[in-house]
């Protein structure tokens, strides 16, 4: 909770995340229980992983993307069966509900459990079965996104996306849409071209992580080589003048991650993310908490609080990035004209007393 008078709008406006790796939602605590339950060896060699206090001391200094993902990686080895998965997911569902999200559309690493010898079908079914119940119990709706793996070659996402569960899983909306993430800076989007037009002849969703440690240029190959609809994090897009207009007159929106940028170092404060620029720009941008369980167990509340403590936004501010984000989603018209109309009536007391 901040201190703003405003927080008690933040927690009721209905959200929509954009940006929350499941893998991503794996706290401490589950990690060991999971990896108690499937006898998974945790490393000997690295002290943090004595206890589960012991990795939240040490999720607390990453210096760098790749600092976190070492840790994600290992972190992931405990999942085996469907439940685990589902048990991952039911655990973002029911923390997103508690902070207000109406509807989501998240990520999954397919080839990081496909390499480790898991079954896509396994990995998707714990994850679409956590979905039906977020739905049914929650109200929250929810999309599914593969990621490709950046770091691995090229051709490995090719593959893996020929395989036949995964086209059936697109074939039959399963999984709406392809993403890009893992290790960035090395791997520019627009190796991963082939992939990304196979999923444009399927008519899937596409984005991809660009400009988080990477430069603005990533995002402008993101753009123009793998024809991405959004992009996730994209704030270094910030130091190409043309590249912020392009972005802000194509409507492209970005998935940022306060919180997720200054654990990873490439800011030091949430005050220097440039949110006043984007809006002063007219850049459409959605809020997100990228890898809660590593990153404070700050879900996508903290993330909005954190905003507005370094940003001190008015209440319209925060209905036109809320508006931005419904805008920006992957679900049906549908369900973006119920969104609206939550966003209304949550919003309309606050815009006619003005800020507190
Ligand atoms: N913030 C991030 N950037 C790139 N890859 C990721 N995988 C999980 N979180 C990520
Ligand atoms: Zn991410």
């Amino acid at each position: 909770m901040c201190k703003s008078g405003i927080h008690p709008l933040l927690q009721r406006l209905p959200k929509c995340e954009h940006h929350i790796h499941l893998e991503g939602a794996l706290t401490p605590q589950v990690l060991f229980t999971l990896a108690a339950k499937n006898r998974i060896e945790l490393p000997t060699d690295d002290p943090a992983f004595a206890s589960p206090e012991g990795l939240v001391e040490r999720y607390r200094e990453f210096d760098s993307l790749d600092d976190f993902l070492h840790y994600y990686y290992i972190g992931m080895s405990v999942l085996l069966d469907a439940g685990d998965f589902e048990t991952l997911a039911w655990d973002y569902f029911t923390h997103a509900a508690a902070d207000g999200v109406a509807h989501c559309e998240v990520f999954m690493d397919p080839q990081a459990h496909m390499g480790r010898g898991i079954g896509y079908d396994v990995v998707l079914s714990g994850f679409q079965q956590a979905r039906k119940r977020a739905e049914s119990e929650l109200g929250i709706t929810s999309e599914l996104i593969a990621c490709f793996l950046r770091h691995l070659p090229p051709a490995d996402a090719v593959a893996t996306f020929e395989q036949d569960a995964v086209r059936e899983s697109f074939a039959a909306g399963h999984v709406i849409g392809i993403g890009l993430d893992s290790s960035e800076k090395p791997f520019p989007p627009e190796l991963f071209q082939v992939v990304y037009q196979k999923g444009g002849f399927m008519g899937l969703k596409r984005t991809a992580h660009a400009g988080e440690e990477g430069p603005a240029a990533y995002v402008r190959t993101a753009l123009d080589t793998l024809h991405v609809d959004r992009i996730d994090h994209g704030v270094r897009v910030i130091e190409d003048d043309a590249l912020l207009k392009r972005v802000a007159d194509e409507n492209i929106l970005l998935s940022v991650c306060p919180i997720s940028n200054v654990f990873l170092k490439g800011v030091q404060s949430v005050a220097d993310l440039p949110i006043r620029k984007f809006i002063d720009a007219g850049v459409r941008f959605s809020i997100n908490s990228d890898d809660p369980a590593y990153f404070g167990n700050n879900y996508i509340l903290a993330n909005y609080c954190a905003v507005q403590e370094a940003f001190n936004l008015t209440a319209a501010e925060w209905v036109a990035i809320c508006e931005g984000s419904i805008h920006g989603s992957w679900c049906s018209q549908k369900r973006k004209e119920e969104l609206f109309e939550r966003l209304g009536s949550v919003s309309h007391p606050w815009l006619h007393q003005g800020d507190a």
